[in-house]
């Protein structure tokens, strides 16, 4: 078996026709991975990967035991320039970079993650890489090779994943404006739904689920799609520090930063991040910038949705009744109430998710003004005291939020 079908083989999986031989593969997967490692735990048998990627690909895939030693110890040390020639950048983030290269003895391409030194930790990069290898018996989650290792100069801790040559899920949307259409959508997301249901099933949050963490593997018919990104990943009710900031993934929960205090780790975070990532692809921009009330779009979301307002915004007309369905039951500032991934999955693979086919002009906003056509005046003109009532209403809402913040600050400094 080559590297290529070492790579193919980790995706059939999954993927087989039937659904018997469908349930099947599940079972083993789930039987593989109960076998979950410790945070901080290390594999012993890190120079595979360096000698031969696809020889420990297909050894991974065989194996039936995965837990490495717990105890910390010195990772291998890699020559990089022996093994592999690096090539360009492919993405960065917060914790370190992907680097494309190719693994000179097999001419397989591949993706480097490093981790600068010092800036990340080595129990960072340690659980980073044990969550990313362990989970990769999932056809839809990155593979990750066997090993850890840091660059002799010691200036970056690496491991070696297998390489996306297509986009993200993000540039994916970005080339589609207006939303990628409801059958990518059903194929995209069954796939996406499919790896995070198992990530619960192994009691792990993912916890950073976005556009840019979904590698599209296939552009035409979207049958290979992977998740990638472990650097988040925790154990479900273990407690975390707040982010330093807020994206529009966020739930309501994440984004009231609060100084110094933890969080408990719960499955409704990824949820909150997938139906935000169902609105995106279908409308091609997000709901809002950030679930607060002190953001309008969302403000008014959370209106109708306690029925406080009548009316449902116009941006979310071209929903059908199930998606609507959906987005009432995952964004729900109530985590303990929201939906699981996997009947979000079965509303999305069955339900008709679109009204209508998107016209042009269907959509509203978010970030654009509004513009009234003469035809249209008539009918604002009939809304406009309820439209105005509800301006007056979420202006009230945020000075008085605004006054109780100035009024704690105040009261905390003259303590
Ligand atoms: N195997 C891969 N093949 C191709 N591109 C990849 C691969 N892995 C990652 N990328 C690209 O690199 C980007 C950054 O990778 P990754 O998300 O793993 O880094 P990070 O530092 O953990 O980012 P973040 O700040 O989001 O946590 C990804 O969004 C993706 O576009």
């Amino acid at each position: 078996m080559n590297f290529q079908d070492a790579l193919d083989y980790s995706s059939i999986e999954l993927k087989s026709s039937s659904n018997q031989q469908r349930q099947k593969s599940e079972q083993l997967i789930s039987k593989r991975s109960s076998l979950l490692p410790p945070s901080t735990s290390i594999r012993r048998h890190a120079s595979l990967a360096v000698d031969n990627p696809s020889q420990q690909l297909t050894a991974r895939k065989g194996s039936s035991s995965k837990r490495g030693s717990v105890a910390m110890e010195q990772i291998k040390k890699i020559d990089l320039d022996e093994v592999y020639s690096v090539f360009k950048q492919l993405g960065t983030g917060r914790f370190g970079y992907v680097k494309l290269a190719e693994h000179k003895q097999s001419k397989a391409n591949i993706a480097i993650k490093f981790f600068p030194r010092p800036q990340i930790k080595q129990s960072d990069f340690v659980r980073e890489y044990n969550f990313s290898f362990f989970l990769s018996a999932h056809a839809n989650i990155i593979d990750t090779y066997d090993g850890m290792f840091q660059t002799n100069d010691d200036s970056a801790f690496f491991f070696v994943q297998e390489f996306c040559p297509h986009a993200s899920l993000r540039e994916a949307v970005e080339a589609s404006p207006g939303g990628i259409g409801e059958t990518a959508v059903k194929e995209i997301l069954s796939k996406v739904l499919s790896a995070v249901e198992f990530m619960h099933n192994e009691n792990l949050v993912h916890r950073n689920l976005k556009a840019e963490n979904i590698l599209i593997f296939d552009k035409t018919n979207y049958s290979r799609v992977k998740i990638t990104d472990f650097g988040l990943t925790r154990k479900i009710d273990s407690t975390v520090k707040y982010l330093e900031y807020v994206t529009s993934y966020h739930a309501p929960e994440l984004c009231e930063t609060v100084v110094n205090e933890v969080l408990t780790v719960k499955y409704s975070i990824d949820v909150w991040a997938l139906a935000i990532i169902f609105y995106y692809c279908l409308k091609g921009r997000f709901p809002w910038q950030k679930a607060t009330i002190m953001c309008k779009p969302y403000w008014e979301w959370e209106q109708w949705l306690k029925r406080k307002s009548p009316s449902l915004p116009k941006r979310w007309d071209a929903f059908s009744d199930k998606s609507l369905k959906l987005f009432k039951k995952c964004f729900t500032p109530k985590a303990k109430d929201r939906w699981s991934v996997k009947d979000m999955r079965k509303l999305i693979v069955k339900e008709k998710l679109l009204k209508q086919p998107k016209s042009e002009n269907a959509d509203e906003y978010v970030y654009y003004p509004e513009e009234t056509s003469k035809s249209d005046k008539k009918v604002d003109e009939s809304k406009a005291p309820k439209k105005r009532s509800l301006i007056q209403q979420w202006i009230n809402t945020t000075l008085n939020t605004m006054a109780e913040i100035s009024e704690q600050v105040v009261s905390a400094r003259d303590e």
